[in-house]
Formats: C-alpha cells, structure tokens, sequence
C-alpha cells in the first residue's frame, strides 16, 4: 500500500518505518527542513532504540522517503496518517492548530479518493472538524478515520511491532478494510468503532494509566508513615489479575510528552460538556504534588540546601529517551536552586535537551564526576547506568553518603551494606552511616 506520513516526530516517524517495514510504501512528511534533511542523510533527530538501524533499513530498500514536499508526499498515497503535535494551551486543552493546518493543506491538495487517519490524540469530535475542514475546499471524495497511537517512548518500536491492540475509528466500509489490511501483519486485535470511541478510547487509556501512577504514589505516601514498603504492596496487589503488575511503580510522578497533557485535556474536554471529572483532576494534584517531595526529603536530610551541592542522576523523564518534555526534573531542579542548592546533573542522552529548558543546567558527561563531593544524590530516572552504579565508589567520591532515589533503584540491603542514608518512595528512611 502507498501510505504518507505527515509529521515526522516520535510518533509519525515511528509509524511511517514500522509501516514501510511490513512491505508498504512510506513518504513521511515534515515542514522542519532541518529534520527531513538528517533523515535523508540517515541521521536521526530523537534518540529511539532500534529506529536507526530499522530506518537504514527500509531507505535501502527503497519502502522509505523523507520530503518537505506534501504534494510530492500524499500523491500517490491511499492512507494519510496525520502525527502533527496536539501540544496543550495555556488553559490545558489540545492546541489543534497544527492539525487544522494539515487539513487545510490535504484539503487544498486531494487528488482522488484517500483515507485521512488521525494518529494524534484528539479531542472527541476532532475527526468531525478535520472532515468539514478538507470538505471545504475540495468535491474529491475521501473518508476520515481515527488511527490512535499508544507507543511508549524508549521502546517506540518493539510496542508498534508487538502492538496489543490496534484501534480503528472509521466511517466507511472502504475505511475499515484499508486500515485492518495495514494492520494485518502486526497480527493484533483490531478494535473498529466509530471516530468519537476511538478518540476517547485514547485519552481513557492515558487518563486511566496516570490514575494507577497517581493511585500507587498516595500509597507509598502513606507506606512511608506507616512502616509499609510501597513496592511490596504493588507487588501483592499486582498479582491480582484484575489489578495487574504494571504501573504501579511509585517514584516521582509521571513526566513525559503525554500523560501531564491529555490528562489535562480530558479534563476540558469533560468540562465543556458540563462534567466535572474529579478522579482525574485529582490525578493531576497528586501528580504535581509527588515531585516537590523529593525536595522535601532533600530538605529532610540536609537541612538547609543553601550552597548544598546536589547531584541529580536522571533528567530525562523516563530511561531510554532524550525527551525532556514535562520531565519531573524539570521542576526539581528550579526548586532546589530557588532553595539556593547547586546542582550538577547527568543523563547519559538527555542532557542537551534539558539545557534547552533548564536555564543555566550544569552538567557533567559522566556519573562519578557527577556525584563528587556531593551533598546528596539525588535519582530522578532508573537509567541503566544507574542501577550499575558501583556504590563503594559512589561512597568514596561523595561528600556525604546521602542518597534520596525518586525510583527505588537500590535496596535497603545494598545501603546497610555501603553505609548510606537512603530515602526512597514508599519505604522507610534508613540512615546506615
Ligand atoms: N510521543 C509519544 O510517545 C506519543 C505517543 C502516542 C501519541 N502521541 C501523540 O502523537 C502526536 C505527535 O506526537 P509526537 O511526540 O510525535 O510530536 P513531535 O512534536 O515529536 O512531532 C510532530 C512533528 O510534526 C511536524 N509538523 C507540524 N506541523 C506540520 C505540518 N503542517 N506539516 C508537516 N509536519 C508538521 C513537526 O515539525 C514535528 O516534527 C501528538 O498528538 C501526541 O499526543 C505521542
Ligand atoms: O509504574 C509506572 C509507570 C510509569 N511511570 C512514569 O510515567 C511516565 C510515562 O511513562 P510511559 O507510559 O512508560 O511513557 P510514555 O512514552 O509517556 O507513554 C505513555 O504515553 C504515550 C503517549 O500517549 C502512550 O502512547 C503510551 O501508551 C503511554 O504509556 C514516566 O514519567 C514514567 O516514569 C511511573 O511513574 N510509574
């Protein structure tokens, strides 16, 4: 099948090469010159384990392109996926412009009958607008759908070629039959509904996701007074089936390009047909709150952090990702230097990208020049590297063996053997120097 790609950022690049990888024929389109120019060299502009090699792939086979050229781009093309970003407003409802633009652009260049699928997360009712807006500039027939992304970022490409359901929201027949033909050889459970299920189904599954970190991080606040280990709680609750093992790892609140905005946005969406939507407002406190704790154990541990030296091990939001957007370090480290802390930081792929959005970030390249003559470590992502850490050397580089992980990385066993104080998330705070 001839697919175009429009928007070529985590999702619509992903997207564009795990397609081109099953046989089809893939022209993914981007108006950011500077992006569609390294794809062409094969450079790659975000980090994503295995893209690199899955890219080289299919551009050698010639299934794969890159242009600025929309019209070049969709000619040919049956499918157009749109992977535009739907960033949140001021007042946290998706900003649609990007896809409205694209759909003025199809609109103004239809050529003969295709099918525009919204792979972005939209707000219910998106696919409607998206379809009057390219109805109003051609008499060309075409049919809109609903395409969902539930990628994770960091294993972008394992969870699309493994995908555990594929969700389409159509309105045709002809609709229905190209995209579950796309789907075929991901050999997955396809979900057909109509375009407003599909949209919601998206934000329900994030809003519901973010509501088990929420719900598993006020535990852990309660285990902390209570003599409880959040981990071993989430590990006896998740072996209910009903309940299930994942996400349930308390830490510092969920980060990332995602959750903090389509939880805002189902909210508004729920606010403007006059419903309030507590559970998620709540998530969304909870959320924010569970970040500045670990500024408060820092407090708890030092004292004052005035002229402290603090080594933060983690920037990005999650492992295996540079992607800085609403990364809970973000927030950390404006508190702890607002409280008059110096932080030193390192992230083995993040650490560019935060200086964008930190100003004045200090970083080092690597982790024990990071955590010398630190006042505190402090973890804020499980990166590998982390949990190798050699702790007798991080016990002889460190000022004080003062240890506070957002991630549970390390057991009370390894700091009662190395002789740190350690205070982590849902566990007791042990003090072992
Ligand atoms: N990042 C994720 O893990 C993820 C997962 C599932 C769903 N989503 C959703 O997918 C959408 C895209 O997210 P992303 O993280 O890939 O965004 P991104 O910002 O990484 O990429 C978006 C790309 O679209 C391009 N673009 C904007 N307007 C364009 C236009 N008119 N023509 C061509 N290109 C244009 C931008 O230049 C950019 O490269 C969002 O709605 C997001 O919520 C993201
Ligand atoms: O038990 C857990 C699981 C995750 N997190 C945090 O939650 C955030 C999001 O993690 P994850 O879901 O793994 O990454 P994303 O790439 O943001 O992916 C989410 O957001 C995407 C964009 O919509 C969806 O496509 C995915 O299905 C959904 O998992 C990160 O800050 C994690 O540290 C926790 O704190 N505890």
């Amino acid at each position: 099948m001839n697919i175009c790609v429009i928007g070529t950022g985590y999702v619509g690049l992903v997207s564009g090469t795990c397609f081109s990888d099953t046989g089809n024929q893939v022209t993914c389109v981007d108006l950011d010159q500077r992006k569609v120019d390294m794809l062409k060299n094969g450079e790659i502009p975000i980090y994503e384990p295995g893209l690199k090699e899955l890219v080289e792939k299919n551009v050698k086979a010639g299934r794969l392109t890159f242009t600025t050229n929309l019209t070049d781009g969709m000619k040919e093309a049956e499918v157009i996926f749109v992977a535009v970003g739907t960033p949140p407003k001021e007042n946290g409802e998706a900003d649609l412009q990007y896809i409205e633009a694209v759909a003025s652009q199809i609109g103004e260049q239809l050529n003969d009958y295709k099918v525009i699928v919204t792979k972005s997360t939209v707000p219910v009712g998106t696919g409607q607008k998206i379809k009057d807006i390219i109805k109003s500039k051609t008499n060309v027939e075409f049919d809109v759908a609903s395409n969902p992304e539930f990628l994770r970022e960091g294993s972008a490409i394992y969870d699309t070629q493994n995908m555990e359901r594929a969700v389409i929201g159509v309105e045709s027949k002809k609709a229905e039959e190209l995209l579950t033909k796309l789907h075929e050889p991901f050999q997955t459970e396809v979900v057909v509904t109509n375009i407003e299920t599909a949209e919601m189904i998206k934000y329900a599954s994030n809003a519901f996701l973010a509501t088990k970190i929420s719900f598993i991080n006020e535990i852990a606040n309660i285990c902390e007074q209570v003599n409880a280990d959040v981990t071993e709680v989430a590990r006896g609750m998740g072996l209910d089936s009903r309940i299930g093992s994942k996400f349930l790892q308390a830490g510092i609140g969920y980060g990332g390009s995602c959750f903090p905005k389509d939880t805002r946005a189902i909210i508004k969406i729920a606010e403007q047909v006059g419903y309030d939507f507590k559970v998620v407002r709540n998530v969304e406190e909870v959320n924010n709150d569970q970040r500045y704790r670990m500024v408060e154990k820092l407090k708890q541990a030092l004292g004052s952090l005035e002229g402290k030296k603090i080594a933060v091990i983690g920037l990005a939001f999650k492992p295996n990702t540079d992607d800085m957007r609403d990364a809970p370090s973000i927030d950390i480290i404006r508190e702890i230097k607002k409280l008059g802390g110096e932080v030193v930081a390192f992230d083995p792929v993040a650490s560019d990208n935060a200086k964008k959005v930190i100003e004045g970030l200090v970083t080092a390249a690597d982790i024990y020049d990071t955590i010398s003559e630190a006042d505190a470590v402090l973890i804020l992502t499980e990166w590998k590297e982390v949990q190798q850490i050699d702790l007798a050397k991080v016990k002889k580089v460190v000022k004080e063996p003062i240890i506070i992980d957002g991630r549970n990385v390390f057991s009370l066993d390894a700091m009662e053997q190395y002789g740190f104080y350690y205070d982590s998330i849902g566990r007791k705070t042990v003090d072992f120097r």
